[in-house]
């Protein structure tokens, strides 16, 4: 059997795991709101119309962060449609997702769910069709006291405590030509830093995120980046970066390595921000927002243009098997493995719109395969993440040249003594031999081996068959003298944990 090393040393630090890494994202779109997260009339629901049953599975994901309210929806947003008496809430075009928009639920509902779902709350402001005034008064409304038109115009929604926001996405995917209010870098980037600026007056505190490229394949990759963060290099915390896999064409291989391609997208858009921090001489680190991420079967999506204003349409609710949920796995590592420069990330989206969680309209919710390795994850990485430099077989992909067989990750948790080794084989056929030296941890024993793998690796869940596909425990892995011996089954996604106390 082929085999793969590594070592865990806790001498070998990358950084602290940032619990804003388990984010998520809802947007106006599709049923990722109405009939996902919000449906009065569903027999779950709650005084405030929250679907119960799909805030229990929020909760068992893990997810700390959500980002809010788009995505594309937001860049012709009027916040104001979506705040005070609902009855008088007007009905519009929404011209991104070409749907009908109720506003039945706005800011205070979502501020409201977030709240009950114990997660912090990711604002996306309008840059695309408005400007920096329309940004103040949101930014009055949510997060000022009282004693102010916009703060009292909050109260008077019965809404008494400021929201205290602290992190704004400064517009959604400005390069975008699909955008409404799309911008060049030179438009965007100005409009970003005074809106930048004015924000960090009212609260310096603020955390604030500029628009990285919509993706890594846009010819202004990089250079979109370079001339954004030369405008608001000294007023913001993050640039954001978005990508998403495709699985459609069936090169699996590739599509197996994908976070192979995170990995070179994230390096990319390091360089370029030090670049930029180098050249302005200031010694401030710009932070990564990896604020949209997920394997979407993007070639499936028929375009905007396929729809007809509806409101809450069936829109890419993609299924997920087993082999997608192991590259979401490996696309956590990607990120832990960059936690001294990715500070935020969201996996696109939470329900139902390329989600982990899926509802049906007064039915149930469960989880798809992709949900078990996030949950997994943003429950057991705790701590800080270990540098491990895996000396592993190899796999020759068509799209990304060589790649290691093995994809891996550790943390080591100082408060419980707890090592998670987060680890994929990418090989669709053979097994993988996993030796971790643990020499620097004398006594560590393996608490837990969880597995996600299947014999049809294009197993799914569904409504009918929700727990088709879940990890499972598996037996046979231990630790002996330092040396931690597993196996890794072809197309898996692992977690090991060990005690050390
Ligand atoms: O590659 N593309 O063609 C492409 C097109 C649109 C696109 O939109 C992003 O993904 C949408 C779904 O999460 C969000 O609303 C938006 O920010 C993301 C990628």
């Amino acid at each position: 059997m082929p085999t793969a090393r590594l070592t865990v040393d806790p001498g070998f630090r990358i950084g602290a795991v940032d619990r804003r890494l388990f984010g998520s994202f809802v947007e106006h779109m599709g049923r990722s709101v109405y009939t996902g997260v919000f449906e009065p009339d569903h027999p779950a629901a709650d005084e405030d119309g929250f679907r119960t049953d799909v805030l229990d599975l929020v909760r068992e994901l893990g997810v700390t962060l959500v980002r809010y309210p788009g995505g594309n929806f937001v860049s012709n947003y009027r916040w104001e449609d979506g705040v005070g008496p609902a009855d008088r809430r007007p009905t519009r075009l929404d011209l991104a997702w070409r749907s009908v928009e109720s506003n039945a639920f706005g800011l205070n509902e979502f501020m409201a769910w977030a709240a009950k779902a114990g997660i912090e709350p990711m604002m996306a402001l309008n840059l695309g069709t408005r400007g920096t005034s329309e940004a103040l008064d949101l930014l009055e409304y949510t997060n000022h006291p009282g004693g102010t038109a916009l703060s009292d115009l909050r109260r008077s929604h019965g809404v008494a405590d400021p929201h205290g926001v602290r992190l704004w996405c400064l517009g959604n995917e400005l390069d975008g030509p699909w955008q409404m209010g799309h911008k060049t870098a030179a438009e965007y980037g100005r409009l970003a830093a005074e809106t930048a600026r004015a924000m960090k007056r009212f609260d310096p505190g603020l955390e604030l995120v500029a628009c990285g490229s919509s993706n890594a394949y846009v010819d202004t990759f990089a250079s979109w980046e370079a001339t954004v963060l030369e405008h608001t290099y000294p007023f913001v915390d993050y640039v954001s970066l978005h990508a998403y896999y495709d699985p459609t064409d069936r090169d699996t291989d590739s599509f197996l390595a994908s976070a192979a391609e995170m990995d070179r997208m994230i390096d990319a858009v390091v360089s370029t921000a030090d670049h930029v921090g180098a050249r302005l001489r200031d010694r401030k680190k710009i932070k990564l927002s990896f604020d949209e991420w997920n394997v979407w079967y993007q070639s499936r999506f028929g375009g905007e243009d396929s729809l007809d204003w509806q409101p809450a349409p069936r829109l890419i609710e993609d299924v997920y098997d087993v082999t997608d949920a192991v590259v979401v796995g490996s696309l956590l590592i990607t990120l832990l493995r960059h936690a001294d420069r990715v500070g935020a990330a969201c996996q696109a989206q939470l329900a139902n719109v390329i989600a982990p969680i899926m509802t049906e309209p007064g039915g149930p919710a469960w989880r798809q395969t992709v949900f078990h390795p996030f949950a997994q994850t943003a429950r057991h990485a705790r701590g800080t993440v270990l540098r491990v430099e895996p000396d592993s077989p190899v796999i020759e992909t068509e799209r990304y040249g060589e790649v290691p067989a093995l994809w891996a990750t550790a943390t080591h948790d100082e408060e419980s003594g707890e090592i998670v080794l987060f680890a994929v084989n990418r090989d669709r056929t053979s097994p993988l031999a996993l030796t971790a030296g643990l020499r620097p941890f004398p006594g560590a024993r393996v608490v837990e081996h969880l597995v996600l793998a299947d014999d049809d690796p294009g197993a799914v869940n569904t409504a009918d068959r929700p727990d088709r596909v879940r990890p499972r425990p598996v037996d046979g892995t231990k630790n002996d003298d330092g040396t931690l011996t597993a196996q890794l089954p072809p197309v898996s996604w692992s977690m090991i944990r060990l005690a050390t106390r």
